[in-house]
């Protein structure tokens, strides 16, 4: 499913009325429909209900007015508050106002302070309230009578509906200059937008609901629509049933590389959640006065000593050994607690030029290439980054708050630039693509923001990628199923108790669960 900007939702509304001649009229009488059945769905029998619907000047507001109609239609007591003359309304809306007139809705004014005072007694008796103030053409703040009537809506503590997007949010960014509808839903048209994804906007506009008021299909799936929501039909398709007529090596080997004293369980964790992800083998190669640690964590995982520095990280004399792994596996995964020293660059360095498998590579690793980010340029096989904020800040030697300011394009850039399949984690993982394709990641929960998660999604995307699936969707697979353990793990444990490790229990039943469909 795409995500859009405001531009490219007007631009693909413009087509759909200009060139395929599908009116404006029947798409706001489409998405009031659509936003009515919803109503219906969530709020169950609006016979009678008393319903107030605030309408702006826009389309918006236009959408409103036929919800207005529609909830008539269905029985509600509906009261309409319009911000603007008549004379002010946006043609499609002004439609909709003389309708509304003509069958004797209940309107009122509401764009002059003695207006107020029948608004917030109608707010009062209100069991449902329709935002459609504005929608995607709003940007800024809102004006200081209009944050009023945004007040008195958000202090009444009923079930409100915000049309196409909470107003005040703005769709692009998700921001809110001065104040915004807080929604218990929202039904949007079409797509999602970025307002619904990106906080605080993710947070005003409550239960998202996407309906389709009849745009072509084909509109909404152009290739220059860059962005898009992962969900499970995202992934669908590269998850086949196995063949009977398979055995280990079928779903592939993966080398995971790393560890250093004091940092083991980074490199069996990576390790473990490769194999649960249903890689065929899995090998840590681990310096080797650390194997016996690491051979005693989980016997499905094989070993082998790497020659190590006086501080039992990987030392450069274990490069030999590294080259000849890499001959025997599938894909690698660097840098789980590998540790931030000298040799850690070089080490890099070699594996780049060396590999001809793909590299998935995480923590440590992404530390030694910030050190000399050109060392990406030697090599010929793919590459999966997979830093959180601060490892992104120190890639790019900007700060954490410029990374998170800016996450998508930011990723999106690095991506492009470096031609590598880019994973930026948080809330909200952002995974971009050479093409500059992006997709956003909705699974997951604050509990697991705990030591080792990052471990275990870079042993998953490994995993995925070990069984066949290219790289780039391995990581976008990755970051949802990661997610997905993460919100079954904390259902049963809730977020504090929650540690990297119940991720990998959980792993499974994600997996199964998406076998089963
Ligand atoms: N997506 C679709 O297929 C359809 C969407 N519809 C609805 O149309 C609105 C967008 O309508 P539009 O008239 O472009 O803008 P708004 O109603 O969102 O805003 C009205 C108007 O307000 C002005 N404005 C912007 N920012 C501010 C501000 N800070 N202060 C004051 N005024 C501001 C600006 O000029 C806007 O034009 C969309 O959300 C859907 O609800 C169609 O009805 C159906 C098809
Ligand atoms: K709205």
């Amino acid at each position: 499913m795409k995500i859009l900007r405001a531009e490219e939702m007007r631009l693909i509304d413009g087509m759909a009325i200009n060139e395929y001649g599908i009116p404006g009229i029947v798409l706001m009488e489409n998405a009031g429909i659509r936003t009515v059945e919803v109503i219906n769905e969530i709020l169950g029998e609006i016979r009678n209900k008393k319903v107030v619907v605030v309408a702006g000047r826009g389309n918006n507001g236009g959408d409103g007015l036929v919800i207005a109609r529609q909830l008539m239609n269905g029985g509600a007591r509906v009261t309409v508050f319009v911000m603007g003359k008549k004379e002010e309304l946006t043609p499609d809306t002004r439609i909709n106002y003389e309708i509304m007139q003509k069958i004797k809705g209940d309107i009122y004014p509401l764009y002059e302070p003695e207006h107020m005072e029948k608004f917030a007694e109608e707010v009062q008796k209100a069991e449902i309230i329709v935002d459609s103030i504005y929608g995607i053409g709003f940007k800024g703040s809102l004006q200081e009578f209009e944050a009023g009537v945004v007040n008195i809506i958000n202090s009444r503590g009923v079930p409100v509906i915000a049309v196409d997007i909470p107003s005040g949010v703005e769709a692009d960014t998700g921001k809110v200059h001065s104040t915004a509808v807080r929604a218990s839903h929202t039904v949007t048209f079409a797509a999602p937008k970025w307002g619904h994804i990106l906080e605080p906007g993710a947070d005003f506009t409550g239960n998202l609901t996407v309906a389709d008021i009849s745009i072509p299909r084909f509109l909404l799936e152009q290739s220059s629509l860059k962005s898009n929501l992962i969900r499970e039909e995202t992934i669908k398709p590269y998850w086949g049933k196995r063949k009977r007529e398979s055995h280990k090596g079928t779903y592939g080997h993966v080398l995971v590389l790393g560890g250093s004293l004091g940092m083991t369980g980074a490199v069996s964790m990576a390790a473990y959640a490769a194999l649960r992800a249903g890689a065929g083998l899995v090998t840590a190669a681990v310096p080797e006065s650390l194997l016996p640690i690491v051979a005693g964590f989980r016997p499905e995982i094989m070993t082998v000593p790497l020659a190590e520095t006086g501080k039992a990280a990987i030392a450069v004399e274990a490069l030999p050994a590294i080259e000849n792994l890499l001959g025997a596996v599938s894909v690698c995964a660097v840098g789980c607690g590998m540790s931030r020293y000298l040799e850690a660059k070089a080490i890099m360095n070699f594996i780049l030029e060396k590999a001809g498998v793909p590299l998935v590579i995480d923590a440590d690793g992404i530390n030694a290439l910030a050190e000399d980010i050109s060392i990406l340029k030697n090599r010929q096989v793919p590459v999966v980054l997979t830093p959180h904020p601060g490892e992104m800040a120190r890639l790019l030697q900007k700060s954490i708050k410029e990374v998170q300011a800016d996450r998508v394009e930011i990723a999106r850039s690095f991506a492009v630039d470096w031609n590598v399949t880019l994973v930026l984690k948080g809330n909200k993982t952002v995974v971009a693509m050479p093409s500059g394709d992006v997709y956003v990641n909705l699974t997951g929960n604050p509990g697991m923001a705990t030591a080792g998660s990052g471990d275990v999604l870079c042993g998953i995307i490994s995993g995925f990628i070990a069984q066949g699936l290219n790289p780039q969707m391995a990581a976008v697979a990755g970051v949802y199923v990661h997610g997905r353990a993460g919100d079954l793990a904390s259902m049963a444990k809730g977020e504090r108790g929650l540690i990297a490790l119940d991720l990998v229990e959980w792993l499974p039943e994600v997996l199964r669960q998406m076998e089963a469909c």
